[in-house]
Protein backbone atom coordinates (compact mmCIF):
# COMPACT_ATOMS: atom_id res chain seq x y z
CA UNK A 1 0.00 0.00 0.00
CA UNK A 2 1.39 3.63 -0.62
CA UNK A 3 1.53 5.84 2.32
CA UNK A 4 -0.46 8.96 1.79
CA UNK A 5 1.43 12.39 0.99
CA UNK A 6 2.34 14.29 3.69
CA UNK A 7 2.16 18.07 3.34
CA UNK A 8 4.31 20.10 5.81
CA UNK A 9 3.53 23.06 7.36
CA UNK A 10 6.55 26.04 6.94
CA UNK A 11 7.26 25.51 10.56
CA UNK A 12 7.13 21.76 11.04
CA UNK A 13 9.55 21.68 7.91
CA UNK A 14 12.00 23.88 9.88
CA UNK A 15 11.57 21.01 12.79
CA UNK A 16 11.90 18.58 10.39
CA UNK A 17 14.84 20.30 9.43
CA UNK A 18 16.35 20.69 12.78
CA UNK A 19 15.66 16.91 13.55
CA UNK A 20 17.42 15.86 10.98
CA UNK A 21 20.36 17.83 11.47
CA UNK A 22 20.28 16.50 14.90
CA UNK A 23 19.74 13.15 13.84
CA UNK A 24 23.62 13.61 11.97
CA UNK A 25 23.17 15.06 8.92
CA UNK A 26 24.81 18.45 8.32
CA UNK A 27 22.88 21.56 7.57
CA UNK A 28 24.82 22.18 4.62
CA UNK A 29 24.36 18.49 3.32
CA UNK A 30 20.80 19.45 2.91
CA UNK A 31 21.08 22.20 0.73
CA UNK A 32 23.85 20.67 -1.51
CA UNK A 33 20.97 18.33 -2.45
CA UNK A 34 18.28 20.37 -2.69
CA UNK A 35 20.81 23.00 -4.85
CA UNK A 36 21.42 19.78 -6.87
CA UNK A 37 17.76 18.95 -6.97
CA UNK A 38 17.22 22.52 -8.62
CA UNK A 39 19.79 22.26 -10.69
CA UNK A 40 18.92 18.75 -12.57
CA UNK A 41 15.45 20.37 -12.88
CA UNK A 42 17.02 23.39 -14.85
CA UNK A 43 19.09 20.82 -16.45
CA UNK A 44 15.69 19.37 -18.12
CA UNK A 45 14.86 22.99 -18.92
CA UNK A 46 17.36 24.75 -20.44
CA UNK A 47 19.58 22.94 -23.48
CA UNK A 48 23.35 22.88 -22.87
CA UNK A 49 24.96 25.88 -22.89
CA UNK A 50 21.74 28.51 -22.01
CA UNK A 51 22.03 31.45 -20.49
CA UNK A 52 20.56 31.10 -16.39
CA UNK A 53 20.27 33.46 -14.45
CA UNK A 54 19.80 32.80 -10.74
CA UNK A 55 18.08 35.24 -8.29
CA UNK A 56 19.13 34.97 -5.01
CA UNK A 57 17.75 36.16 -1.52
CA UNK A 58 18.91 36.84 1.74
CA UNK A 59 18.29 33.22 3.68
CA UNK A 60 18.54 29.42 2.59
CA UNK A 61 16.42 29.30 0.14
CA UNK A 62 19.45 31.73 -1.78
CA UNK A 63 21.76 29.19 -0.46
CA UNK A 64 20.05 26.85 -2.51
CA UNK A 65 19.92 29.21 -5.40
CA UNK A 66 24.20 29.83 -4.87
CA UNK A 67 23.93 25.83 -4.74
CA UNK A 68 22.53 25.24 -7.88
CA UNK A 69 24.67 28.01 -9.92
CA UNK A 70 27.96 26.33 -9.24
CA UNK A 71 26.68 23.31 -10.18
CA UNK A 72 25.09 24.33 -13.55
CA UNK A 73 27.95 26.88 -14.36
CA UNK A 74 30.20 23.44 -13.73
CA UNK A 75 27.82 21.71 -16.49
CA UNK A 76 28.95 24.60 -19.01
CA UNK A 77 25.74 26.36 -18.77
CA UNK A 78 26.47 30.34 -18.71
CA UNK A 79 25.17 31.45 -15.14
CA UNK A 80 24.60 35.26 -13.93
CA UNK A 81 23.61 35.39 -10.24
CA UNK A 82 22.19 38.22 -8.84
CA UNK A 83 21.61 38.96 -4.70
CA UNK A 84 19.09 40.58 -2.81
CA UNK A 85 21.53 42.20 -0.17
CA UNK A 86 24.58 42.41 0.48
CA UNK A 87 26.54 39.20 0.35
CA UNK A 88 28.29 40.16 3.64
CA UNK A 89 24.77 39.45 5.13
CA UNK A 90 24.35 36.05 4.25
CA UNK A 91 24.53 33.84 7.32
CA UNK A 92 25.04 30.06 8.40
CA UNK A 93 24.63 27.52 5.19
CA UNK A 94 23.91 30.24 2.92
CA UNK A 95 27.06 31.79 3.41
CA UNK A 96 29.22 28.54 3.05
CA UNK A 97 27.16 28.05 0.08
CA UNK A 98 27.79 31.56 -1.35
CA UNK A 99 31.58 30.71 -0.95
CA UNK A 100 31.31 28.04 -3.33
CA UNK A 101 30.22 30.59 -6.39
CA UNK A 102 33.00 31.47 -8.21
CA UNK A 103 31.57 33.88 -10.66
CA UNK A 104 30.51 37.38 -10.03
CA UNK A 105 27.52 39.03 -7.87
CA UNK A 106 25.51 41.44 -9.60
CA UNK A 107 22.88 43.59 -7.25
CA UNK A 108 19.77 42.40 -7.92
CA UNK A 109 18.07 45.74 -9.83
CA UNK A 110 21.30 45.22 -11.93
CA UNK A 111 20.33 41.44 -12.55
CA UNK A 112 19.03 41.57 -16.21
CA UNK A 113 16.42 38.73 -17.24
CA UNK A 114 15.42 39.41 -20.34
CA UNK A 115 18.27 37.44 -21.71
CA UNK A 116 17.81 34.52 -19.96
CA UNK A 117 16.76 30.78 -21.52
CA UNK A 118 15.96 30.08 -17.93
CA UNK A 119 15.98 32.42 -14.32
CA UNK A 120 15.98 30.56 -10.87
CA UNK A 121 13.93 32.11 -8.45
CA UNK A 122 15.63 31.66 -4.83
CA UNK A 123 14.40 35.09 -3.32
CA UNK A 124 12.61 33.59 -0.41
CA UNK A 125 11.24 30.18 0.14
CA UNK A 126 9.29 29.22 3.67
CA UNK A 127 10.98 32.24 5.44
CA UNK A 128 8.97 34.61 3.71
CA UNK A 129 8.22 36.89 7.08
CA UNK A 130 6.53 40.14 5.16
CA UNK A 131 4.47 41.63 2.07
CA UNK A 132 7.44 42.39 -0.81
CA UNK A 133 8.68 45.77 -1.23
CA UNK A 134 11.09 47.87 -2.87
CA UNK A 135 14.06 46.09 -4.78
CA UNK A 136 12.60 42.57 -3.73
CA UNK A 137 9.13 43.03 -5.28
CA UNK A 138 10.33 44.98 -8.14
CA UNK A 139 12.93 41.93 -9.20
CA UNK A 140 9.54 39.52 -8.82
CA UNK A 141 7.83 41.97 -11.11
CA UNK A 142 10.87 42.56 -13.50
CA UNK A 143 11.05 38.29 -14.05
CA UNK A 144 7.67 37.51 -14.63
CA UNK A 145 7.09 40.81 -17.01
CA UNK A 146 10.69 38.87 -18.80
CA UNK A 147 7.93 35.78 -19.72
CA UNK A 148 11.05 33.48 -19.17
CA UNK A 149 10.85 30.22 -18.04
CA UNK A 150 10.80 30.48 -14.63
CA UNK A 151 12.28 27.88 -11.87
CA UNK A 152 10.91 28.53 -8.38
CA UNK A 153 13.54 27.10 -5.52
CA UNK A 154 11.23 25.79 -3.07
CA UNK A 155 8.28 27.99 -3.58
CA UNK A 156 7.48 30.50 -6.19
CA UNK A 157 9.15 34.03 -4.18
CA UNK A 158 6.40 36.69 -2.86
CA UNK A 159 3.53 33.15 -2.00
CA UNK A 160 3.16 32.71 1.63
CA UNK A 161 4.02 28.91 2.50
CA UNK A 162 1.14 28.46 4.71
CA UNK A 163 -1.53 30.07 2.86
CA UNK A 164 -0.92 29.88 -0.60
CA UNK A 165 -1.43 33.76 -0.21
CA UNK A 166 0.33 36.21 -2.91
CA UNK A 167 2.19 38.69 -0.36
CA UNK A 168 2.26 42.42 -2.37
CA UNK A 169 3.42 40.15 -5.50
CA UNK A 170 4.58 36.95 -6.14
CA UNK A 171 6.52 34.60 -9.31
CA UNK A 172 4.60 33.08 -11.14
CA UNK A 173 6.96 30.22 -12.59
CA UNK A 174 6.46 27.22 -14.85
CA UNK A 175 8.02 24.82 -12.57
CA UNK A 176 9.10 24.28 -8.83
CA UNK A 177 11.65 22.23 -7.17
CA UNK A 178 10.60 21.81 -3.09
CA UNK A 179 12.60 19.26 -0.92
CA UNK A 180 11.18 16.58 1.64
CA UNK A 181 7.59 17.45 1.32
CA UNK A 182 4.84 19.93 -0.36
CA UNK A 183 4.21 22.76 2.03
CA UNK A 184 0.56 24.05 1.35
CA UNK A 185 1.25 26.94 -0.60
CA UNK A 186 1.52 23.73 -3.14
CA UNK A 187 -1.87 23.00 -3.44
CA UNK A 188 -4.09 25.85 -1.83
CA UNK A 189 -5.19 28.55 -4.01
CA UNK A 190 -3.71 31.14 -5.37
CA UNK A 191 -0.40 29.62 -4.67
CA UNK A 192 -0.62 26.48 -6.44
CA UNK A 193 -1.67 28.65 -9.95
CA UNK A 194 2.01 30.31 -9.34
CA UNK A 195 4.04 26.89 -8.85
CA UNK A 196 3.34 25.44 -12.34
CA UNK A 197 4.52 21.63 -12.00
CA UNK A 198 5.85 20.74 -8.69
CA UNK A 199 8.54 18.03 -8.31
CA UNK A 200 9.83 16.55 -4.76
CA UNK A 201 12.93 16.11 -4.29
CA UNK A 202 14.56 14.03 -1.44
CA UNK A 203 16.93 15.17 0.42
CA UNK A 204 17.33 12.80 2.65
CA UNK A 205 15.19 13.50 5.62
CA UNK A 206 13.75 10.72 6.64
CA UNK A 207 10.12 10.01 6.97
CA UNK A 208 9.70 9.13 10.36
CA UNK A 209 11.20 12.65 11.49
CA UNK A 210 8.74 14.06 8.62
CA UNK A 211 5.90 12.27 10.16
CA UNK A 212 7.19 13.18 13.52
CA UNK A 213 6.75 16.92 12.85
CA UNK A 214 3.69 16.90 10.47
CA UNK A 215 1.60 13.92 9.99
CA UNK A 216 -2.01 15.55 9.88
CA UNK A 217 -2.38 17.21 6.78
CA UNK A 218 -2.38 15.15 3.68
CA UNK A 219 -2.61 15.68 -0.38
CA UNK A 220 -6.21 14.41 -0.95
CA UNK A 221 -5.84 11.15 -3.00
CA UNK A 222 -6.32 7.80 -3.27
CA UNK A 223 -3.50 6.51 -0.88
CA UNK A 224 -5.49 8.47 1.88
CA UNK A 225 -8.83 6.25 1.81
CA UNK A 226 -8.54 3.64 -0.53
CA UNK A 227 -8.21 0.81 1.74
CA UNK A 228 -11.05 2.34 2.87
CA UNK A 229 -13.76 2.07 -0.16
CA UNK A 230 -16.45 -0.90 0.17
CA UNK A 231 -16.47 -3.89 -2.10
CA UNK A 232 -19.55 -5.55 -1.90
CA UNK A 233 -18.82 -9.44 -0.61
CA UNK A 234 -19.59 -12.52 -2.28
CA UNK A 235 -22.98 -12.85 -0.31
CA UNK A 236 -23.72 -9.08 0.84
CA UNK A 237 -27.31 -8.16 0.04
CA UNK A 238 -28.68 -4.53 -0.90
CA UNK A 239 -29.40 -3.77 3.22
CA UNK A 240 -25.62 -4.80 3.97
CA UNK A 241 -24.81 -1.80 1.51
CA UNK A 242 -26.66 1.18 3.60
CA UNK A 243 -30.12 2.73 2.78
CA UNK A 244 -29.63 6.89 2.17
CA UNK A 245 -32.32 9.11 2.57
CA UNK A 246 -32.07 12.41 0.78
CA UNK A 247 -34.60 15.17 1.54
CA UNK A 248 -36.15 16.55 -1.52
CA UNK A 249 -37.56 20.01 -1.07
CA UNK A 250 -40.53 21.51 -2.05
CA UNK A 251 -42.73 20.92 -5.74
CA UNK A 252 -40.89 23.44 -7.68
CA UNK A 253 -37.25 22.66 -6.15
CA UNK A 254 -36.84 18.84 -6.52
CA UNK A 255 -34.09 18.11 -8.47
CA UNK A 256 -31.41 18.99 -6.26
CA UNK A 257 -32.24 15.51 -4.33
CA UNK A 258 -32.83 13.83 -7.14
CA UNK A 259 -29.04 14.50 -7.92
CA UNK A 260 -27.75 13.47 -4.66
CA UNK A 261 -30.15 10.43 -4.67
CA UNK A 262 -28.36 8.98 -7.88
CA UNK A 263 -24.71 9.55 -6.84
CA UNK A 264 -25.80 7.70 -3.51
CA UNK A 265 -26.78 5.14 -5.30
CA UNK A 266 -23.65 5.22 -8.10
CA UNK A 267 -21.48 5.19 -5.20
CA UNK A 268 -22.89 1.74 -4.27
CA UNK A 269 -25.42 2.95 -1.47
CA UNK A 270 -27.45 -0.41 -1.47
CA UNK A 271 -30.72 1.54 -1.28
CA UNK A 272 -31.51 5.32 -1.66
CA UNK A 273 -34.84 6.58 -0.88
CA UNK A 274 -35.97 10.07 -1.36
CA UNK A 275 -38.36 11.88 1.41
CA UNK A 276 -40.74 14.12 -0.54
CA UNK A 277 -42.70 17.03 0.89
CA UNK A 278 -46.78 15.54 -0.18
CA UNK A 279 -46.92 18.11 -2.62
CA UNK A 280 -43.83 17.28 -4.39
CA UNK A 281 -44.49 13.10 -4.53
CA UNK A 282 -45.84 13.56 -7.51
CA UNK A 283 -42.75 15.94 -9.35
CA UNK A 284 -40.42 12.99 -7.59
CA UNK A 285 -42.46 10.15 -8.68
CA UNK A 286 -41.84 11.09 -12.43
CA UNK A 287 -38.50 10.90 -12.21
CA UNK A 288 -37.53 8.29 -10.09
CA UNK A 289 -36.91 4.58 -10.95
CA UNK A 290 -34.21 2.74 -8.95
CA UNK A 291 -34.58 5.44 -5.93
CA UNK A 292 -37.40 4.80 -3.77
CA UNK A 293 -39.80 7.62 -2.27
CA UNK A 294 -41.40 7.99 0.61
CA UNK A 295 -43.51 11.15 1.61
CA UNK A 296 -42.36 13.16 4.26
CA UNK A 297 -44.15 16.35 5.71
CA UNK A 298 -41.12 18.23 8.16
CA UNK A 299 -39.40 17.55 10.92
CA UNK A 300 -42.29 15.01 12.19
CA UNK A 301 -42.22 13.13 8.86
CA UNK A 302 -38.23 12.92 9.08
CA UNK A 303 -39.09 11.75 12.77
CA UNK A 304 -41.56 8.93 11.07
CA UNK A 305 -39.13 7.99 8.77
CA UNK A 306 -36.25 7.08 10.53
CA UNK A 307 -37.67 5.23 13.27
CA UNK A 308 -36.78 2.65 10.55
CA UNK A 309 -33.26 1.77 11.57
CA UNK A 310 -32.18 0.59 8.55
CA UNK A 311 -31.95 4.77 7.24
CA UNK A 312 -28.44 4.83 8.10
CA UNK A 313 -27.24 7.83 5.93
CA UNK A 314 -29.08 11.07 5.62
CA UNK A 315 -28.35 14.67 3.12
CA UNK A 316 -29.63 17.34 4.37
CA UNK A 317 -30.16 20.88 2.76
CA UNK A 318 -29.83 21.15 -1.27
CA UNK A 319 -33.03 23.26 -1.86
CA UNK A 320 -34.90 22.67 1.24
CA UNK A 321 -35.04 26.07 2.13
CA UNK A 322 -34.13 28.75 4.61
CA UNK A 323 -36.18 28.56 7.35
CA UNK A 324 -36.96 27.21 10.70
CA UNK A 325 -38.73 23.69 9.42
CA UNK A 326 -34.95 23.05 7.79
CA UNK A 327 -33.33 24.05 11.21
CA UNK A 328 -36.01 21.30 13.41
CA UNK A 329 -35.59 18.52 10.51
CA UNK A 330 -31.20 19.24 11.35
CA UNK A 331 -31.93 18.35 15.10
CA UNK A 332 -34.24 15.31 14.12
CA UNK A 333 -31.53 13.88 12.30
CA UNK A 334 -28.84 14.78 14.71
CA UNK A 335 -31.50 13.21 17.65
CA UNK A 336 -31.64 10.07 15.36
CA UNK A 337 -27.59 10.03 15.29
CA UNK A 338 -27.61 8.79 11.70
CA UNK A 339 -24.89 9.61 9.76
CA UNK A 340 -25.29 12.76 8.16
CA UNK A 341 -24.52 15.21 5.36
CA UNK A 342 -25.49 18.65 5.78
CA UNK A 343 -25.12 21.18 2.91
CA UNK A 344 -26.67 24.42 1.36
CA UNK A 345 -30.17 25.49 2.79
CA UNK A 346 -29.25 23.12 6.24
CA UNK A 347 -26.31 25.56 6.80
CA UNK A 348 -27.53 28.79 5.67
CA UNK A 349 -30.45 27.76 8.12
CA UNK A 350 -28.38 28.22 11.30
CA UNK A 351 -26.63 31.62 9.45
CA UNK A 352 -26.13 33.89 12.77
CA UNK A 353 -27.06 30.59 14.94
CA UNK A 354 -23.51 29.51 15.10
CA UNK A 355 -24.01 28.71 19.08
CA UNK A 356 -26.17 26.02 18.11
CA UNK A 357 -23.77 23.92 16.38
CA UNK A 358 -21.55 23.67 19.29
CA UNK A 359 -20.89 20.40 19.87
CA UNK A 360 -23.76 19.55 17.91
CA UNK A 361 -22.35 16.60 15.59
CA UNK A 362 -19.78 14.82 17.99
CA UNK A 363 -21.94 12.17 18.52
CA UNK A 364 -22.55 10.47 14.65
CA UNK A 365 -20.55 10.67 11.74
CA UNK A 366 -21.37 14.08 10.19
CA UNK A 367 -19.82 16.09 7.36
CA UNK A 368 -20.56 19.63 6.29
CA UNK A 369 -20.16 21.07 3.45
CA UNK A 370 -20.01 24.77 2.88
CA UNK A 371 -18.28 26.12 -0.02
CA UNK A 372 -16.84 29.76 1.05
CA UNK A 373 -19.84 31.81 1.06
CA UNK A 374 -21.67 29.42 3.02
CA UNK A 375 -19.33 28.78 5.96
CA UNK A 376 -18.96 32.71 6.62
CA UNK A 377 -22.77 33.00 6.74
CA UNK A 378 -22.66 29.83 9.03
CA UNK A 379 -19.92 30.94 11.24
CA UNK A 380 -21.19 34.58 11.61
CA UNK A 381 -20.30 36.19 14.58
CA UNK A 382 -17.34 33.89 15.08
CA UNK A 383 -13.71 35.70 14.11
CA UNK A 384 -12.16 33.11 15.82
CA UNK A 385 -13.19 30.19 13.10
CA UNK A 386 -13.66 33.40 10.35
CA UNK A 387 -10.19 35.26 10.49
CA UNK A 388 -7.33 32.91 9.92
CA UNK A 389 -5.92 33.32 7.04
CA UNK A 390 -5.73 29.80 6.31
CA UNK A 391 -8.08 28.04 4.80
CA UNK A 392 -6.97 24.64 6.49
CA UNK A 393 -6.92 26.73 9.66
CA UNK A 394 -10.71 27.73 8.97
CA UNK A 395 -11.98 24.86 8.11
CA UNK A 396 -9.79 22.78 11.75
CA UNK A 397 -11.25 25.49 13.71
CA UNK A 398 -14.79 25.13 12.34
CA UNK A 399 -14.69 21.24 12.37
CA UNK A 400 -13.24 21.10 16.66
CA UNK A 401 -15.99 23.59 16.82
CA UNK A 402 -18.58 21.50 15.85
CA UNK A 403 -17.95 17.61 16.19
CA UNK A 404 -18.47 17.27 12.34
CA UNK A 405 -15.87 17.13 9.66
CA UNK A 406 -15.85 20.51 7.88
CA UNK A 407 -15.41 20.36 3.56
CA UNK A 408 -14.65 23.37 2.41
CA UNK A 409 -15.02 23.83 -0.98
CA UNK A 410 -13.68 25.43 -3.87
CA UNK A 411 -10.94 24.94 -6.51
CA UNK A 412 -8.79 23.79 -3.74
CA UNK A 413 -11.34 21.65 -1.14
CA UNK A 414 -10.04 21.50 2.46
CA UNK A 415 -11.31 18.75 4.29
CA UNK A 416 -10.83 18.54 8.10
CA UNK A 417 -11.67 16.15 10.52
CA UNK A 418 -12.16 17.06 14.22
CA UNK A 419 -9.41 15.13 15.77
CA UNK A 420 -7.56 17.85 13.26
CA UNK A 421 -6.78 15.90 10.32
CA UNK A 422 -7.05 17.67 7.22
CA UNK A 423 -6.69 16.80 3.04
CA UNK A 424 -6.18 19.71 0.49
CA UNK A 425 -7.44 18.29 -2.77
CA UNK A 426 -6.31 19.37 -6.53
CA UNK A 427 -7.54 16.72 -8.97
CA UNK A 428 -11.03 19.34 -10.03
CA UNK A 429 -11.70 21.32 -12.75
CA UNK A 430 -13.48 24.76 -13.10
CA UNK A 431 -16.15 22.65 -15.00
CA UNK A 432 -17.38 21.25 -11.89
CA UNK A 433 -18.67 25.02 -11.15
CA UNK A 434 -22.16 23.95 -12.48
CA UNK A 435 -25.63 23.65 -11.12
CA UNK A 436 -26.07 20.88 -8.86
CA UNK A 437 -22.73 19.81 -8.41
CA UNK A 438 -22.48 20.16 -4.51
CA UNK A 439 -25.74 18.44 -4.44
CA UNK A 440 -23.92 15.27 -6.35
CA UNK A 441 -21.18 15.69 -3.97
CA UNK A 442 -23.34 15.00 -0.87
CA UNK A 443 -24.98 12.05 -2.08
CA UNK A 444 -21.39 10.66 -3.14
CA UNK A 445 -20.41 11.27 0.77
CA UNK A 446 -23.90 10.11 2.38
CA UNK A 447 -23.64 6.62 -0.27
CA UNK A 448 -20.53 5.79 1.21
CA UNK A 449 -21.07 6.62 4.71
CA UNK A 450 -24.30 4.76 4.39
CA UNK A 451 -21.71 1.63 3.47
CA UNK A 452 -19.70 2.01 6.64
CA UNK A 453 -16.57 4.69 5.46
CA UNK A 454 -15.98 6.54 8.34
CA UNK A 455 -16.83 10.42 8.08
CA UNK A 456 -13.26 11.56 6.74
CA UNK A 457 -12.17 9.13 4.75
CA UNK A 458 -15.97 9.48 2.97
CA UNK A 459 -15.49 12.86 2.60
CA UNK A 460 -11.64 12.89 1.41
CA UNK A 461 -13.20 10.49 -1.49
CA UNK A 462 -16.32 11.96 -2.09
CA UNK A 463 -14.55 15.30 -3.05
CA UNK A 464 -11.76 13.07 -4.90
CA UNK A 465 -14.19 10.60 -6.97
CA UNK A 466 -16.41 13.41 -7.58
CA UNK A 467 -13.84 15.93 -9.11
CA UNK A 468 -12.19 13.15 -11.06
CA UNK A 469 -15.67 12.38 -12.67
CA UNK A 470 -15.65 16.07 -13.01
CA UNK A 471 -11.89 16.04 -14.80
CA UNK A 472 -12.95 13.02 -17.27
CA UNK A 473 -15.65 14.91 -18.80
CA UNK A 474 -14.20 18.04 -18.58
CA UNK A 475 -16.20 20.68 -21.50
CA UNK A 476 -20.03 20.60 -21.38
CA UNK A 477 -20.04 19.20 -17.78
CA UNK A 478 -23.79 19.36 -16.52
CA UNK A 479 -24.52 17.81 -13.04
CA UNK A 480 -26.58 14.86 -14.35
CA UNK A 481 -23.28 13.51 -15.67
CA UNK A 482 -21.00 13.04 -12.91
CA UNK A 483 -23.32 10.44 -11.12
CA UNK A 484 -23.19 8.50 -14.55
CA UNK A 485 -18.66 8.90 -14.48
CA UNK A 486 -18.29 7.17 -10.99
CA UNK A 487 -18.69 3.80 -12.15
CA UNK A 488 -15.47 3.98 -14.24
CA UNK A 489 -13.60 6.17 -11.55
CA UNK A 490 -14.68 3.34 -9.16
CA UNK A 491 -13.34 1.02 -11.67
CA UNK A 492 -10.36 2.08 -11.66
CA UNK A 493 -9.84 2.67 -7.65
CA UNK A 494 -10.90 -1.01 -6.51
CA UNK A 495 -8.62 -2.25 -9.58
N1 LIG B 1 13.90 23.28 5.72
C1 LIG B 1 14.67 22.46 5.04
O1 LIG B 1 14.56 21.29 5.18
C2 LIG B 1 15.61 23.02 4.06
C3 LIG B 1 15.45 24.31 3.62
N2 LIG B 1 16.14 24.80 2.63
C4 LIG B 1 15.86 26.13 2.11
O2 LIG B 1 15.72 27.06 3.13
C5 LIG B 1 14.62 27.90 2.85
C6 LIG B 1 14.17 28.58 4.09
O3 LIG B 1 15.24 29.38 4.50
P1 LIG B 1 15.06 30.64 5.44
O4 LIG B 1 14.35 30.23 6.66
O5 LIG B 1 16.41 31.23 5.58
O6 LIG B 1 14.09 31.59 4.65
P2 LIG B 1 14.11 32.27 3.21
O7 LIG B 1 15.40 32.07 2.54
O8 LIG B 1 12.89 31.87 2.54
O9 LIG B 1 13.95 33.82 3.56
C7 LIG B 1 14.38 34.37 4.75
C8 LIG B 1 15.19 35.61 4.50
O10 LIG B 1 14.45 36.56 3.76
C9 LIG B 1 14.24 37.75 4.53
N3 LIG B 1 12.89 38.18 4.24
C10 LIG B 1 11.73 37.55 4.59
N4 LIG B 1 10.67 38.19 4.05
C11 LIG B 1 11.17 39.23 3.35
C12 LIG B 1 10.58 40.26 2.57
N5 LIG B 1 9.25 40.33 2.40
N6 LIG B 1 11.37 41.17 1.99
C13 LIG B 1 12.70 41.12 2.15
N7 LIG B 1 13.33 40.17 2.88
C14 LIG B 1 12.57 39.24 3.47
C15 LIG B 1 14.49 37.33 5.96
O11 LIG B 1 14.93 38.42 6.73
C16 LIG B 1 15.57 36.27 5.78
O12 LIG B 1 16.82 36.88 5.58
C17 LIG B 1 13.63 26.96 2.21
O13 LIG B 1 12.65 27.63 1.49
C18 LIG B 1 14.56 26.14 1.33
O14 LIG B 1 14.74 26.77 0.09
C19 LIG B 1 17.14 24.02 1.92
O15 LIG B 1 18.38 24.63 2.05
C20 LIG B 1 17.22 22.58 2.27
C21 LIG B 1 16.75 22.20 3.59
N1 LIG C 1 -12.65 26.14 -10.11
C1 LIG C 1 -12.96 24.97 -9.56
N2 LIG C 1 -12.08 23.95 -9.62
C2 LIG C 1 -12.39 22.76 -9.07
N3 LIG C 1 -13.56 22.49 -8.43
C3 LIG C 1 -14.44 23.46 -8.33
C4 LIG C 1 -14.21 24.75 -8.88
N4 LIG C 1 -15.28 25.52 -8.62
C5 LIG C 1 -16.16 24.75 -7.95
N5 LIG C 1 -15.67 23.51 -7.77
C6 LIG C 1 -16.35 22.39 -7.09
O1 LIG C 1 -17.67 22.29 -7.61
C7 LIG C 1 -18.60 21.99 -6.57
C8 LIG C 1 -19.64 23.12 -6.51
O2 LIG C 1 -20.45 22.97 -5.38
P1 LIG C 1 -21.52 24.06 -4.97
O3 LIG C 1 -20.90 25.41 -4.97
O4 LIG C 1 -22.15 23.59 -3.73
O5 LIG C 1 -22.52 23.97 -6.20
P2 LIG C 1 -24.09 23.77 -6.24
O6 LIG C 1 -24.64 24.49 -5.06
O7 LIG C 1 -24.50 24.39 -7.54
O8 LIG C 1 -24.36 22.33 -6.22
C9 LIG C 1 -17.77 21.86 -5.30
O9 LIG C 1 -17.44 20.51 -5.11
C10 LIG C 1 -16.52 22.67 -5.62
O10 LIG C 1 -15.41 22.25 -4.89
K1 LIG D 1 11.82 30.82 -4.30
Amino acid sequence: MTAPELVLTPSEMKQADRDAIASGIPGIKLMRRAGRAVAECAEKLASPGAAIVVAAGPGQNGGDGFIAASLLAERGYRVTLGLLGPAERLMGDAAEAAQGWKGGIVPIEDLRFDDADLIVDALFGTGLARDLGGEARLAVERMNASAKPILAVDLPSGIDGDTGAVRGAAVRADRTVTFAARKPCHLLMPGRAHCGAVEVADIGIPRPILEARGGTLFANAPALWRHRLPRPGLTSHKYERGHTLVASGGATRTGAARLAARAALRIGSGLVTVASPPEAIGVNAAHLTAIMLRGCDGPEGLHTILQDQRFNALVLGPALGVHAGTRAMVTVAVHARRSLVLDADALTSFEGLASELHGAFSHAPTVLTPHGGEFTRLFKGRPDLLDPESKIERARRAAAYTGAVVLLKGADTVITAPDGRAAINENGTPYLATAGSGDTLCGLIAGLMAQGVPAFEAACAGVWIHAEAGERFGPGLIAEDLAELVPGVLRDLLR
